[in-house]
């Protein structure tokens, strides 16, 4: 039998970052993210071969660098953002149900590991954990890989706590009005550009010919947050970004589009990013500056980064309501 009066867990899981903006630790970092079967899908030899051979040695400087444009005082915003989502919604279920609960934050790769935050649930005597992975849409890149790694640590547990996986939200209306109302927000401070970018980090195409769901959730959740905004069609694009090796990626690409767009004469766009529940390497640097300065280069005139949801209490809210409506038969 569980006891009743023990908390229930709440597992949010993210993808992670490195322990500090040098070579070093990114090599840590990105040896670990790479080698992951679900991220890279090469037969491992080539890939041992391709990874060590060339990308450890080329990679960590270039991202350390890039780490280093967006690094705070706090560390890096992925990992602080996470923790501050993490703190907020602990706060807001034990106001809003009569039960304890207890919330860990775990990330796939680097630290706080998803086993160092199981760990404290298991401390804290959770006999009941879902697992929020703070991934919107499911990609086996991203959400799959977060249950292969759970399931690396239960692997070590004689005991299994009572279990609930949350696979995707990515059309969970509450998500979708707390983008659509940063947004609307975002415009009533800083004006509208003529073209509302919905970028969305890609994958390679061919995970997705094999049946990956994540570009179709994508688009979900793109024409859900066009109509909740009565966008009309030529007001928004979905686009991929953050391609990486040489295979082709889920397109329109981002960086190609905002040239594009520039060319032909649209003088301000505006850039928002539903795929990521806080900001991180992807956002900050890709997007606000990199993208950012692509736009102006090809003739754009404004360029506007709408930040991701963070810790914005209708965000809180929405993981909340998503995380009551799975706890049905548990409280
Ligand atoms: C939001 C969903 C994400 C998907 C899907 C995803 C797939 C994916 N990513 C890579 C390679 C890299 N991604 C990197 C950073 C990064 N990726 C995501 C999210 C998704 N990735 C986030 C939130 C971040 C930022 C982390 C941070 O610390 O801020 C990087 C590392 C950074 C760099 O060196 O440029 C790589 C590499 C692949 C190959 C992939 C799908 C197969
Ligand atoms: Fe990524
Ligand atoms: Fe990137």
């Amino acid at each position: 039998m569980t006891d009743p009066h023990r908390a229930t867990g709440v597992l949010l899981t993210n993808l992670g970052t490195p322990a500090a903006p040098t070579p070093q630790a990114l090599r840590r970092y990105l040896a670990e993210f790479l080698w992951d079967h679900r991220v890279v899908e090469l037969p491992r030899p080539l890939w041992w071969l391709v990874l060590n051979g060339v990308i450890l040695w080329i990679r960590p400087r270039r991202s350390a660098a890039a780490y280093q444009r967006i690094w705070t005082q706090q560390g890096s915003p992925l990992l602080t953002i996470s923790q501050q989502q993490a703190a907020r919604l602990a706060e807001r279920l034990n106001e809003q149900h009569s039960s304890q609960f207890k919330v860990a934050l775990g990330m796939r790769y680097g630290q706080p590991s998803i086993e160092s935050a199981y760990a404290e649930l298991e401390t804290a005597g959770c006999e009941r954990i879902l697992v929020l992975p703070l991934y919107p849409q499911y990609s086996a890149a991203t959400t799959a890989s977060t249950y292969d790694a759970l399931g690396a640590v239960l692997r070590k547990r004689r005991v299994m706590p009572h279990l609930r996986l949350l696979r995707d939200y990515h059309d969970h209306p509450d998500y979708i009005s707390a983008l659509a109302a940063s947004i609307r927000e975002y415009w009533q401070q800083h004006g509208r550009g003529e073209r509302l970018l919905i970028s969305f980090h890609g994958i390679p195409k061919r995970y997705a010919e094999r049946g990956d769901p994540y570009p179709i959730q994508c688009e979900r959740t793109a024409q859900a947050l066009a109509k909740h905004l009565d966008l009309a069609s030529e007001e928004w694009q979905l686009v991929f970004q953050s391609r990486f090796g040489p295979q082709p990626w889920l397109e329109p690409y981002t960086d190609r589009t905002l040239e594009h767009l520039a060319r032909n004469g649209v003088k301000r766009v505006d850039l928002v990013c539903p795929g990521f529940a806080a900001d991180c390497l992807e956002t900050l640097e890709e997007n606000d500056m990199l993208n950012h300065e692509r736009f102006l280069a090809a003739g754009g005139n404004e360029f506007h980064y709408i930040p991701c949801l963070n810790d914005r209490p209708d965000h809180i809210d929405a993981l909340g309501e998503i995380i009551k409506e799975n706890l049905a038969g548990w409280l």
